[in-house]
């Protein structure tokens, strides 16, 4: 990614019932002709139609695809389809924006990202997090031009979604505190200003915790603001270091040896108690903010077994080598694995 160049959505729109919407805002950005929907199998009746509707009704030819792995198979899947196609949208989780991101970024054609739920901070970033049979990847990729996130249709989503995208941004503490790390031993770059935007970020989820509760838009508003400005971070940064640290790669790792891992966000908030407790740092205060958004800090509130925690935690280090972290090059060890999960209560 070019250092000297910052790139970041030109339009967003966010309310109750700004999905409906759709079709007028994209003719607002000058799009016409044919446009290529991406959704998941959920997301498709619960907001994906409601936007096809939209763009049929502003006079747009309307390509659907439904895709369920975030991987290049999907992706490909995505391209495929794609024939004078002028705009991509992506409808959905974060693993439907990061295919439609990624496909339509291969393709040199904008995108726009439609949330359904508060669930991640690659809502506007330009990264896009494809698995591979290595692990997870975070690529390049172009930022969205624009962002519709309709607070009805993520105020109704299921609560853990949204409490997920809360500990997303909470474990942009350890991510920061991991790039620092990183920018002293290895003189890594790093940005004042991107870090400092990215821990105010999390303080103001953390703040507002008590005020995140089921059902209230005002709540859904709250999040996806602050994952919209999580993903901004990430494109000043010009990288997701500044939302994407040693709890991270635990959460990627879980994500492979964990037979039915949990969410995202849900990992890395775990993986942020941790991580903390490594870097010296107060990880119950992590705890309980965690446990204030009624996000997880166990694995049995993960529903993963302990033996995978510790199994991920000892080769969360393989991961994104070149990311250098207070996991350091070798990694924990087993024994001092289990002894962190307990010390945190994570087991
Ligand atoms: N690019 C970036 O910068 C970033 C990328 N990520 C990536 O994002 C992904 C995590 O996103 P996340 O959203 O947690 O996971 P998913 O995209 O897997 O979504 C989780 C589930 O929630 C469902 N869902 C979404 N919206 C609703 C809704 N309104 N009502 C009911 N169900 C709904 C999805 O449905 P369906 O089955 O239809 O998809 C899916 O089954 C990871 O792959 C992560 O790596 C995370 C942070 C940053
Ligand atoms: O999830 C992210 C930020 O929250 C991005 O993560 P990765 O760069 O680790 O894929
Ligand atoms: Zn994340």
């Amino acid at each position: 990614m070019d250092p000297r160049k910052i790139q970041l959505p030109r339009e967003i729109h966010t309310g109750p019932g700004v999905i409906e919407d759709t079709g007028r805002i994209c003719s607002d950005l000058r799009f016409e002709g044919r446009v290529m929907v991406v959704t998941g199998p959920r997301t498709l009746k619960i907001a994906g139609e409601t936007a096809i509707e939209s763009l049929q009704d502003a006079g747009f030819e309307v390509d659907q695809v439904t895709v369920g792995d975030a991987t290049m198979a999907s992706v490909a899947q995505v391209q495929d389809g794609l024939n004078g196609t002028s705009l991509v949208l992506g409808v959905g989780g974060g693993k439907v924006i990061d295919v439609a991101k990624m496909a339509a970024t291969l393709e040199g054609v904008h995108f726009i990202s439609v949330p359904t739920a508060a669930s991640h901070d690659g809502i506007a970033s330009p990264r896009a997090s494809i698995r591979n049979g290595e692990g997870t990847a975070s690529l390049e990729a172009s930022s969205p031009i624009g962002v519709i996130a309709d607070t009805e249709v993520i105020r109704k989503a299921p609560f853990r979604l949204l409490a997920s995208g809360c500990a997303d941004i909470i474990s942009n503490y350890t991510a920061i505190m991991d790039w620092k790390l990183a920018h002293r031993l290895l003189n890594e770059r790093y940005s004042e200003s991107a870090a400092a935007l990215s821990l105010m970020t999390a303080k103001m989820i953390i703040k507002s915790a008590d005020a995140i509760k089921e059902g209230l838009e005002e709540s859904a508003r709250l999040a996806v603001k602050s994952l919209i400005s999580s993903g901004i971070v990430i494109s000043i940064a010009g990288s997701s270091r500044p939302a994407s640290g040693s709890e991270h790669k635990f959460s990627h790792a879980l994500d492979m040896v964990a037979p039915e891992p949990a969410l995202h966000g849900e990992q890395c908030g775990v993986g942020t108690i941790m991580m903390m407790h490594l870097h010296g740092g107060d990880w119950r205060f992590i705890r309980d903010a965690l446990a204030r958004i009624n996000a997880p800090t166990t694995a049995a509130e993960l529903g993963i077994d302990p033996e995978y925690i510790i199994e991920a935690l000892t080769v969360a280090h393989t991961i994104r080598k070149e990311r250098y972290t207070i996991l350091g090059d070798r990694g924990l060890t087993r024994e001092a694995a289990e002894r962190l999960a307990k010390i945190t209560e994570v087991i």
